[in-house]
Formats: C-alpha cells, sequence, structure tokens
C-alpha cells in the first residue's frame, strides 16, 4: 500500500475493519532491551514472522505504517474475491436458462449489496490480523507508524529507536502507475481505491492484463460495466500458457469485454465528466472515452523512506536484492514477501516468512529456491499453473511431453456446464516425472494442489494415476493425464508381449 491510503466509504463495517488494523487511539509501547526480530511491515509476510517467531519465544516488535493485514487483507485478495464471488452468483443467475433457472434475462445486479457484502466479510475476517491480537494473545510489540532504520541494527519508529539481533524487511508493493502523459491528472483507479467505490462506472477502461486486470475487468464487466481491456503484449495473462489465455480471451470477448491487444497508452485526459485515453496500435492512433481508469499494470517495491542505506541494504528498481537464504545485504537483515520476490503472491509472502524465522533466528539453510510455487488467477474459467511452463522446460535444455485432457472429456465438467479449458502436464520426455502442468477450469486452484503436492514430495504422474478419485469429479482430469501417460507406455514392443501372454492364457 502507499501512503496515501484511506479506508472509504465511511461505514460500520469499515470502522470495525480499522479498528482492527488500525486503531487511532493506539499507544505505541516503549521499547526496553533488544528484540531478536524486528519485523518492518504487517502485511502476509510480515504478520507471519512475527506470529512465528513470537510463538517459539523470541521477543518480537512489529512495525506498520497504515494497516495490519497488509495488500492481501485490505486491498488485495480478499475484496477482489468477494468481489469476484459476487460478480459470478450475477453471471450465473442470468445464465441459468439451461438449467431451468426461469427470468435470469431480466434480472438486475447490485454492486453496491456486493461492496457491502465484501466489506462485511473483509472486517470479519480482519480479526485474525488486529493489532491487539497479536499484542495480548501472541505477545508482539506492536508499533503503528513509518519504520526507518537509522543502523545496522536499530530501526526508528515513532521517535523509539528499535534495537535488533535481526530484522525482517517486509515492506511489500504498491501499484505501479505507468508514465504516460496525463495518466494521474485524469485520475486513476487502483487496486488500493477500487475497493472504495460506491458505484459502478457506467464505462471502465482497465490498464494491464495481468491477474488484477483479468480478475477485475470480468467482475465489474459481470456487474454491468462497459469495460476495454487495454494490453500493451500480444494477448492477455502474458505469462501464462498460451492456450490458456486463448480459452480466456474467448470468454471475455463472449461477456462483451472489448480487448484492445498490442495496444500502447500515449495519453489520458479529462474532458468533462468523462475520462479520455489515446491508445496507439500498429503506429495508428485512436480514442476511448470513458467513466474510470483502473490500472493494474505491474508493483512497485516499497523501498522509500526505509532508510535502506543507513542499514546497508541494497535494492533497485525491482525490491530488495536478497540470496537464496532470504538475506540482504546486511547479514542480520533478512526479506520476504513482494519487496524481494519474483513471486508476489500471498502464499508465497507466507512460505518466505517461515523461511526468515528459520533462517534468522535458529541456524537454519532453508532456501527459497526449494519452494514449489502453484498460482491462480481466478477469472472464470480459472487458469492455475505450478512448475515449468514448457518454454521453460525447452530453455534448460530438457526434453519435454506434453499430455493434455480438454475438460469436454471429463464427465463432471460437462454435467456442470464448465466443460471450456485443459488440464495439462509438462513432464520430463521418458520420465512421469512432473515438470509443471496448467488447468484451466472454473475450480482450477482447488485442483492445482495436487499436482503442487506429487512436485513437491517428488511423485510422478504415475501416483497421481494409481490414486482411486471420487467419480465424477473435475479433479478425475488429472488422474486421466496419468492413464494417457501409461497409454503411451504401451510401446508396439510391449503390445506385442501382452498380446502372447493373452493367447498363451487361452490355450
Ligand atoms: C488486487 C490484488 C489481488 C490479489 N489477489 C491475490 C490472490 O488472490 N492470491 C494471492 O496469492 N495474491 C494476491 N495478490 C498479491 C498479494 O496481495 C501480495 O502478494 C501480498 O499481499 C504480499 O504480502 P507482503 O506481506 O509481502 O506485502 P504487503 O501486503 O504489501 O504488506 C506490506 C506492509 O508493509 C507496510 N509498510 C511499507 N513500508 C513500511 C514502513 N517503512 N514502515 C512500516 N510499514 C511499512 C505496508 O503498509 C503494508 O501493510 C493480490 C494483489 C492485488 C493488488
Ligand atoms: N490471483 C492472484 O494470485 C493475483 C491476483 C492479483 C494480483 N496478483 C499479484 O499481483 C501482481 C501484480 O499484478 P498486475 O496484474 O498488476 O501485474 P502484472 O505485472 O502481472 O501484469 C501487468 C500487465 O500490464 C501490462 N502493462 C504494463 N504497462 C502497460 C501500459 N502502459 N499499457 C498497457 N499495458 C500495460 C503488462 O504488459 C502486463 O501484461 C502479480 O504479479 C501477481 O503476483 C495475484
Amino acid at each position: 500500500m502507499s501512503d496515501q491510503f484511506v479506508f472509504q466509504p465511511d461505514t460500520a463495517e469499515n470502522r470495525e475493519l480499522e479498528a482492527n488494523v488500525c486503531p487511532k487511539s493506539w499507544i505505541n509501547p516503549v521499547p526496553s532491551g533488544r528484540y531478536n526480530l524486528v519485523v518492518v511491515g504487517a502485511g502476509t509476510a510480515g504478520l507471519v514472522c512475527a506470529a512465528g517467531a513470537a510463538s517459539l519465544g523470541a521477543r518480537v516488535a512489529l512495525v506498520e505504517r497504515l494497516a495490519l493485514g497488509g495488500d492481501c487483507l485490505n486491498v488485495g485478495c480478499v475484496p477482489s474475491k468477494a468481489l469476484i464471488r459476487a460478480s459470478r452468483a450475477v453471471f450465473d443467475a442470468r445464465h441459468s436458462g439451461g438449467f431451468g433457472v426461469v427470468g435470469g434475462d431480466a434480472l438486475l445486479a447490485d454492486f453496491a449489496a456486493a461492496l457491502q457484502r465484501m466489506r462485511r466479510l473483509r472486517a470479519g475476517i480482519s480479526r485474525h490480523d488486529s493489532a491487539l491480537r497479536f499484542r495480548d494473545e501472541l505477545g508482539v510489540d506492536v508499533y503503528l507508524g513509518q519504520g526507518t532504520f537509522t543502523a545496522p541494527d536499530t530501526l526508528q519508529v515513532e521517535g523509539a529507536a528499535l534495537h535488533f539481533a535481526k530484522a525482517a524487511l517486509c515492506t511489500g508493493a504498491r501499484a505501479a502507475i505507468p508514465p504516460v502523459p496525463g495518466l494521474e491528472e485524469a485520475g486513476c483507479l487502483t487496486n488500493e481505491t477500487v475497493f472504495s467505490l460506491t458505484s459502478l462506472p457506467a464505462r471502465l477502461a482497465v490498464i494491464g492484463s495481468g491477474p488484477v486486470g483479468c480478475e477485475l475487468a470480468q467482475a465489474f464487466a459481470r456487474f454491468g460495466s462497459k469495460v476495454t481491456l487495454v494490453e500493451r503484449g500480444s494477448g492477455i495473462l502474458g505469462r501464462e500458457d498460451r492456450d490458456a489465455a486463448a480459452i480466456l480471451e474467448t470468454a471475455f470477448r463472449r461477456e462483451g469485454i472489448e480487448l484492445e491487444l498490442g495496444a500502447k497508452l500515449v495519453r489520458a485526459w479529462s474532458s468533462g465528466s468523462e475520462k479520455r485515453l489515446l491508445l496507439e496500435r500498429d503506429g495508428v492512433g485512436f480514442e476511448i472515452a470513458v467513466d474510470a481508469i483502473l490500472v493494474g499494470a505491474g508493483r512497485a517495491p516499497n523501498t522509500e523512506g526505509l532508510g535502506l542505506e543507513a542499514a546497508g541494504v541494497e535494492y533497485d528498481k525491482s525490491g530488495v536484492k536478497v540470496n537464496d537464504y532470504l538475506q540482504t545485504t546486511n547479514r542480520r537483515i533478512y526479506a520476504a514477501g513482494d519487496i524481494c520476490s519474483g513471486y508476489k503472491f500471498t502464499h508465497v509472502a507466507d512460505a518466505q516468512a517461515r523461511i526468515v524465522i528459520e533462517n534468522s533466528l535458529f541456524p537454519g539453510r532453508r532456501k527459497n529456491s526449494s519452494l514449489t510455487v502453484p498460482w491462480c488467477t481466478y477469472t472464470d474459467p480459472e487458469v492455475a499453473h505450478v512448475g515449468m511452463y514448457q518454454a521453460d522446460a525447452l530453455a534448460r535444455g530438457l526434453k519435454v511431453e506434453t499430455l493434455t485432457i480438454p475438460f469436454g472429456d471429463v464427465d463432471r465438467a460437462v454435467l456442470d456446464g464448465e466443460s471450456e479449458g485443459f488440464a495439462r502436464v509438462h513432464l520430463k520426455k521418458g520420465s512421469d516425472v512432473i515438470l509443471g502442468a496448467t488447468i484451466v477450469a472454473r475450480h482450477a486452484g482447488e485442483m492445482i494442489g495436487e499436482v503442487a503436492l506429487a512436485i513437491n514430495a517428488g511423485l510422478g504422474l504415475s501416483a497421481i494415476g494409481r490414486t482411486i478419485h471420487p467419480y465424477p469429479t473435475q479433479a478425475e482430469s488429472l488422474r486421466k493425464l496419468a492413464d494417457s501417460y501409461n497409454r503411451g507406455r504401451l510401446t508396439p514392443r510391449v503390445k506385442k508381449l501382452m498380446g502372447a501372454w493373452l493367447r498363451w492364457q487361452r490355450e
């Protein structure tokens, strides 16, 4: 989050949230003696570091300048997934004619009600991250204020000097605003402000088609905004499997989202109550007019104002530099989460925080590179991935065998009316070793964990094949991938031998 952040609108739910994660009457403790661990930033990475270290008996200080819970709770995963769920309910109700639901065509969507539901759920979830809980139940010294290093072993917050044996830098990232003339002046929403809206923009331009842009473009379109998704690359979700992205592009177009791909944003300006964008594709300029602009064009690390120079911590525009043990260039200071990670996900922030606890407080040598990282973009259908893409494997000189099961071949997906998508696995050629997998399905995120488990535990695809999956489930697609692998092993020679054996049995 940026230091401009405030919770809006002023509602009972938001006041409950504020009371939990940034209580106005909070009195910082008075530091006495050295801390085992000073944690800067109380997003997922910082909260997990602080709670874990304190539960092991360490003296811990947790410093947060805005709101405990960070992006995930306040302006990221939690509000976005609540909104996405509501938009899915609207979409399903509208498109359930085939299931025998009558009247969907005439249905109205209530965006304000969906936002209120989001605020209520977010406030409820915020209890886990509350300052009081961290202080009274977990025994952590919670300081509210901007943390700034003044020496390699000292952090200053609100005039207090916190001395530490070790520190964990968990200050996260914020939306990066592309340096496009007029964009900031015209006014644009980011993940910090979009969940504070109280009414639906009739026309919305979404800049960037990464996870933020794709998830929110579809959610707003389903509530009834006329959405234009602007992406400078040639396709949406540029990092994902291209067949996966193509399925999503088709779904987006079908739902009325305008895709402006390969489009450069040249200039933005306000014109009366509307905002105008000048785009350029193949050297040809064209304008679009909208009521609001949402930017989801990548993240910028929160390195400013931290006194990193005084602490001897090196950083660049992608964040704080760490080694494989998540140690910065100051050996006392470790880092976890978006501030240092190429993978900017809550579950990675959590996993890295656990590494930091082990490596900083104890003689642990756990490596960041040992993590198997799955992820999922919560569009409809969802796109989930773990491990390598085919191109990664080929670039490493590995020979790859790719197997794909379309969900049209999976009974449960057909019965659910969710047959658009596939489960795909990349194997090390000549073996069942899983290099990576992509699943495109309505609940792909719920299925990718099984493949992540197999990779993490060193189990091959055959182990998934030997595992009975309940029928009918969409997860059966993974077992079907294993069947497909086994069929491929049936070489003409093996087939001939088996035929001979069976002939002999009949004699
Ligand atoms: C719209 C959106 C949706 C997302 N959805 C998902 C999802 O579904 N699944 C998923 O895995 N990930 C998702 N993410 C990514 C996820 O939110 C981040 O990866 C995660 O929050 C990173 O946690 P963190 O602790 O590293 O940083 P943050 O959550 O950014 O926390 C850093 C904290 O440090 C504080 N801070 C910064 N500087 C200082 C300072 N000098 N002193 C004191 N405090 C400071 C900040 O105020 C902040 O509270 C989403 C992100 C966005 C934007
Ligand atoms: N479901 C999830 O787990 C989830 C959801 C949301 C965000 N996140 C995390 O947040 C991070 C940030 O997400 P994001 O979507 O903001 O960033 P991103 O880097 O993933 O995607 C940004 C996209 O914006 C495009 N872009 C950048 N500048 C542009 C411009 N001027 N004009 C047009 N297009 C432009 C890029 O080409 C890219 O496709 C992600 O890397 C992800 O780790 C995760």
